[in-house]
């Protein structure tokens, strides 16, 4: 199943610079594993914004959710999650 997952990041203001740093390449190193599995599709930053648009190739909804959960950046991200299916008019036969 495909999903749109936007995430906007929010890590505050006096937060420890160096566990900041080490929780982005954590977030990064779990990006590109998920990336090379396929589960994490696609992903753009947001122009002006500390944000992405995700798109995530998962099993079921508790999948997305075990997944977005467990990431690093987790408790300092605000997500919106979107449902998507294939549109009967695109010629790409993975987009299911
Ligand atoms: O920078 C972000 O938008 C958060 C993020 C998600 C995957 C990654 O590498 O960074």
């Amino acid at each position: 199943m495909l999903f749109m997952v936007e995430m906007d990041v929010n890590i505050p203001l006096g937060f420890d610079a160096d566990e900041a740093a080490r929780l982005k390449a954590a977030e990064k190193a779990r990006f590109q594993e998920l990336q090379a599995a396929g589960t994490w599709r696609h992903i753009w930053r947001v122009v002006g914004r500390y944000a992405n648009v995700s798109i995530f190739d998962v099993a079921d909804n508790a999948a997305l959710h075990d997944l977005l959960t467990t990431l690093p950046l987790f408790p300092f991200m605000t997500m919106r999650v979107t449902a998507l299916c294939r549109h009967p008019s695109s010629a790409h036969d993975d987009d299911r």
